[in-house]
Order: C-alpha cells, then sequence, then structure tokens
C-alpha cells in the first residue's frame, strides 16, 4: 500500500471505546482543529466492560466481566468525569447499568459517537518506523451472530496514523492459579464446576449449592457476600488476607476520607489512624482473615456486608487451596478439608494483555512479563522507545480508573498538538519507570496485581500542575477573587478531591466546575444546580439507552 504524507493535523486512532477510549476521543476533540480523531470498538455499544452482557452459546467469552449485581467502589463524586458531573440526585455507589448510562450521556454530550466505528475489530497495530513514527491500524468490521453463512467475509483495511491511544483495558483476560487436580485428566482430579469471576454473571445457578471463592480482592469478596445470601454454602479461600474496607466510614463514602491533606501526611500516620479505626468499627477480624500487611499497602477490597457474613458464618473464611480432588473433595493448606464442593470461582484477577501489539512495546522487551503483569510506561502511558504511542487506563488506582485516564488523556493531548513541554528524554522516563517500580515494591505485595499501583489525587495532581490546571491558590483567586479563591483552595485540600477541581482552572476549564465543587461538597444553595441535574431532565435529549434499572 502507498503510505500517505503526513497531514497538518495529527491522526490520532482511539483503540476501544470504554470509559478511557471515551475521554480519549473527547479531549482530542478538545482540540480539533489540530487533531482528527478515529476510534475503533468492536462491539456495536459503548462503555467497555462496564456494560454487562450474558455470557451465552453465541458470545461466551465477552469482553466484559461485570456481573448482574455489580455496584462501582468509588462514589459517584470521585469517579465522575471532570467536566461532566454525575448528577447530585443519583446514588452515591452506582451500579454498573447506571455506570454505562452515565457514559453514554457523556458521549451523547460531547458528540462522541460519530467520532467511533462501532462493530470494527482492531487486528493489528503496528509502528511503521517511518520519519514521522506513524502507525498502521489493521481492522475489519465483526459480522453480527446472526449474519447469513453467505455473506462474505470482512475486508481487512489499513489505515495510518500519527498518533495511537490504547484504551482497550486490562480486565479481560482472565488469570487462573494453578491447584494440583484442577486440570480433569485424572481419575483423581476435581469433578465439579470451575468457573472465572470473569464468566460469572449471576447468583442463581449455585443456590443451596457448595461453592468456594477463591482470591480476595474485589469480585471475590462482592461474589462470596451475593453467594451468601442467595443461600449457599460459601468458603472464602485467601493466599494473601488483607484489609476489608467498608463503604462508609466516619459517616462519609469511603474515598471522602481520602483528601489532600490526608496526602499531606507521612503515609504510616495515616496507616495507624486506619488501623485504629477499622478496629474500632469493624467486627473482630476471623483468624484466617488477619492481614499480613498495614492499610493502603495492597490494592483496596471494598465490602461492608463481608465481615459481618463471616461473623455471621454465612462465609467461611480459609487458606489457600492445596489440592482439588479426588471427585468433589478439596483440601486447604491449613489441612481442612471439604467434601462435595458444587463449583469453585476463581477470582484470581487478570493478565495484562495487548494482543494487537507486539508485547514487546509495552514491556520493553521483558521476558515474561504477561504472567507477573509488569509494564514499562512512563507515568502509566507512554513506552519510552515508542513515544507516538501511549497506554490509557493502564493502571491500578487506589480510586476510580475514569478521572485518571481523562488526566492522562488531557496530558497526551496537549503533549501532542505540543501546547505543554515535550515529554522528557528515554533516559529520563526510564530512571522514573524504575523508581516508581522501586517505591512500588517497598510498598505493596509482590503479586501481580500490584504491578500499577496508583494513588489517585497524588497521580493526577502531579500532571495537572504539568497541564496548569492544578487549582493553586494564585490561580483560584486570580479568577475567583480573594474570597471564594481562598474558600475554594480550603476546599480542594479538606473536601474529597473531585475531579471537578481540575476544572477551576487552567486550559479548558469548565464553566460549572465552581457550582459543581460545592454541590457534591453538600453546599445547599448549590444543590439546585443546573450543572448537577439529572441527565433525563437536561435539555440535551434523550437517553441513548433503556438499560437504568
Ligand atoms: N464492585 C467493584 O467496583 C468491583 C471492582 N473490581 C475491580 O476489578 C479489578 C479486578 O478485581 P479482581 O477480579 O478481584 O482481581 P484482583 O487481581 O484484584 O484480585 C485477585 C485475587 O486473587 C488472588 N490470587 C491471584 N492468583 C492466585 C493464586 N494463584 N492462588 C490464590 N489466589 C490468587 C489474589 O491474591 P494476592 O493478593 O495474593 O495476589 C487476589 O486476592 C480490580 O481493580 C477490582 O477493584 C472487581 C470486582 C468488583
Amino acid at each position: 500500500m502507498t503510505v500517505p504524507q503526513p497531514q497538518q493535523k495529527k491522526r490520532v486512532a482511539v483503540i476501544g471505546a470504554g470509559a478511557s477510549g471515551l475521554t480519549a476521543i473527547k479531549e482530542c476533540l478538545d482540540e480539533k482543529d489540530l487533531i482528527d480523531v478515529v476510534a475503533f470498538e468492536q462491539e456495536s455499544y459503548l462503555g467497555g466492560l462496564w456494560r454487562y452482557v450474558e455470557v451465552s452459546e453465541e458470545n461466551p467469552n465477552p469482553h466484559s466481566s461485570v456481573y448482574k449485581s455489580t455496584i462501582i467502589n468509588t462514589s459517584k463524586e470521585l469517579m465522575t468525569f471532570s467536566d461532566f458531573a454525575i448528577p447530585l440526585d443519583w446514588p452515591t455507589w452506582l451500579p454498573n447499568q447506571k455506570v454505562a448510562f452515565y457514559f453514554d450521556k457523556y458521549a451523547e454530550h460531547f458528540d462522541l459517537r460519530r467520532h467511533i466505528r462501532f462493530s470494527t475489530k482492531v487486528l493489528e497495530v503496528k509502528e511503521l518506523h517511518d520519519e514521522h513514527n506513524r502507525w498502521s491500524v489493521r481492522f475489519h468490521s465483526v459480522l453480527p451472530a446472526n449474519a447469513s453463512p453467505d455473506v462474505p467475509p470482512p475486508v481487512i483495511k489499513e489505515e495510518i496514523f500519527d498518533y495511537v491511544m490504547m484504551c482497550s483495558g486490562h480486565h479481560w483476560k482472565p488469570r487462573y492459579p494453578n491447584f494440583p487436580g484442577m486440570v480433569p485428566n485424572n481419575p483423581e482430579a476435581y469433578t465439579g464446576e470451575q468457573l472465572h469471576s470473569h464468566f460469572y454473571r449471576q447468583a442463581d445457578a449455585y443456590r443451596d449449592k457448595t461453592v468456594i471463592v477463591v482470591g480476595l480482592g474485589n469480585s471475590a469478596v462482592d461474589l462470596a457476600v451475593e453467594l451468601s445470601l442467595n443461600q449457599s454454602e460459601v468458603y472464602l479461600s485467601c493466599r494473601r488476607p488483607a484489609w476489608i474496607a467498608p463503604r462508609w466510614l466516619l459517616g462519609k463514602p469511603l474515598d471522602h476520607n481520602v483528601t489532600r491533606l490526608t496526602h499531606m501526611a507521612p503515609l504510616f500516620l495515616v496507616q495507624l489512624i486506619v488501623a485504629y479505626i477499622y478496629s474500632r468499627l469493624t467486627p473482630p477480624i476471623h483468624k484466617n482473615m488477619k492481614p499480613l500487611r498495614k492499610p493502603m499497602e495492597s490494592h483496596p477490597t471494598i465490602n461492608t456486608l463481608l465481615p459481618e457474613r463471616i461473623t455471621t458464618g454465612t462465609v467461611k473464611p480459609v487458606k489457600n487451596i492445596k489440592k482439588l480432588g479426588p471427585g468433589k473433595r478439596v483440601e486447604f493448606e491449613d489441612g481442612t478439608v471439604v467434601e462435595h464442593v458444587d463449583a469453585i470461582l476463581y477470582c484470581t484477577g487478570y493478565h495484562i494483555s495487548f494482543p494487537v501489539l507486539d508485547p514487546a512495546i509495552v514491556t520493553d522487551g521483558k521476558e515474561g512479563s504477561e504472567e507477573s503483569n509488569q509494564v514499562w510506561t512512563w507515568n502509566y502511558m507512554v513506552p519510552p522507545r515508542h513515544p507516538n504511542m501511549a497506554f490509557v487506563g493502564l493502571f491500578q488506582p487506589l480510586g476510580a480508573i475514569m478521572p485518571i485516564s481523562e488526566m492522562q488523556c488531557r496530558f497526551l493531548v496537549r503533549t501532542l498538538v505540543g501546547k505543554m513541554e515535550p515529554l522528557p528524554s528515554e533516559q529520563e522516563m526510564d530512571k522514573d519507570i524504575v523508581a516508581l517500580k522501586k517505591y512500588i515494591s517497598t510498598r505493596y505485595d509482590d503479586a501481580p496485581r500490584h504491578t500499577i499501583q496508583v494513588d489517585y489525587a497524588t497521580f493526577c495532581d502531579s500532571l495537572a500542575t504539568k497541564i496548569g490546571c492544578f487549582p493553586t491558590l494564585s490561580k483560584l483567586v486570580s479568577r475567583f477573587g480573594v474570597v471564594e479563591g481562598l474558600r475554594l483552595k480550603m476546599e480542594t485540600i479538606f473536601g474529597p478531591p473531585t475531579p471537578i477541581h481540575y476544572r477551576l482552572v487552567g486550559p479548558h476549564d469548565w464553566e460549572g466546575a465552581r457550582e459543581a465543587t460545592w454541590g457534591y461538597a453538600g453546599k445547599p444553595a448549590f444543590a439546585g444546580s443546573k450543572y448537577l441535574k439529572d441527565f433525563q431532565s437536561a435539555p440535551k435529549g434523550k437517553a441513548t439507552t433503556t438499560l437504568i434499572q
């Protein structure tokens, strides 16, 4: 094929139209005079894994891993995109249907759909190594599941882009443990059902059955509680006990307690306080669940009901599995044996994988990285030797993914169009990556789920400072006057660090940011603000989906 010459405007490919892809498109559109954006989405809908999809014969391996009852663990005030506030009267914690609906409204509000090529599967994203370091994207359209066999196979096409934003997610390729007796290749093997949480949808199939839930991440605790409430006999097997946080703490949503002031305090002090509060406010910890590390040293596992279910004996904590089989027998590392186990649900997390890319790009050529989930990206975005592409959402936050992805996109787009300092040199990026990895390895357990950890506010603040949208006192005062500027500054320090704060000042600030900040802070005078009204009644038109329950 003849490779066209680069145009004046940068051509950007966004791979995936989930939470990260949507904000990538939107941020590109904020520089639409300088960027043409095209998003590729293999499904016929947007929203990525937040769009609930049944597991069926026609669709045995969907991209989505949400189960029917998934409720997001970040409060609406902290998960909102920064210039499109989630309405004030929505629940604090959104069920998955409502998260998907919010994405629909975001796409509608910023007119994102017309930039998305739905039902278009990307096969390969390849560096051209031409003088402009451009990228080729090969793709084809996806035939509907009910297409007649006479329909000719889709044509593979190729287009050239100046820049690629990989937004395809990292919670879709299940990671399985490797217990003796798992594989049914001998008469001693386990004969009950085995399922990864990625494929779990609802509890009905397990009513009155004995189920072992493996893991102690959010999938494991959600499933253990749901199954126990649905009359399953539940054993919760974890190899590394961790702190289980309630959704509400001290009368506030859990994440509202982690303010910028909290981040100014030394970590050990915060950990001491958190451990003390937990010990006073939650039931005594079961002997098999005693955390091995301090709070905030593992990805937060959040469930208000689990400690209570354990004290009622309806969820029984057990050690890690030692051996499965024969038949339906399961033995644990402390010698406990449970006979007649009907099903084992592996809530053992995911591999980081980008099948359309040369794996050496995300790992910098290091072997075994998919197994260990190690990546080599600057600020979880830029692979140092491939600066014309970036990953978005490739991190595991203490906080919500959406606003961090949004901040990454703001940073990437402004760098791309030359409105900010250029990226650091390869050597500087490598140095930063080494330092970050060192920090992570001292703070967190050495586990594949902890390789890309990030603290929401500190990470976003650092990018926001580079962009110029961090709400400094001087900027707030010059924009809102001395009194209001000071009040807002106090709110950004002592209040929950809502992403809205990043639209108070700086490039692409938002006219609704002040009202939304005060509305979220609970100031009655702003409760009726037009920027916090329910989308149903907003002037921008009708909902595009009826998935809301
Ligand atoms: N309601 C919500 O908002 C929900 C959010 N999520 C999010 O989705 C993401 C994925 O969560 P999840 O599916 O729970 O996966 P995670 O990776 O967070 O957790 C995996 C769990 O499995 C354990 N595990 C992994 N390998 C093995 C093994 N070989 N043997 C025994 N145990 C093992 C891990 O233990 P170890 O720590 O020792 O590695 C860990 O406890 C997270 O970001 C989570 O927060 C998930 C569900 C619900």
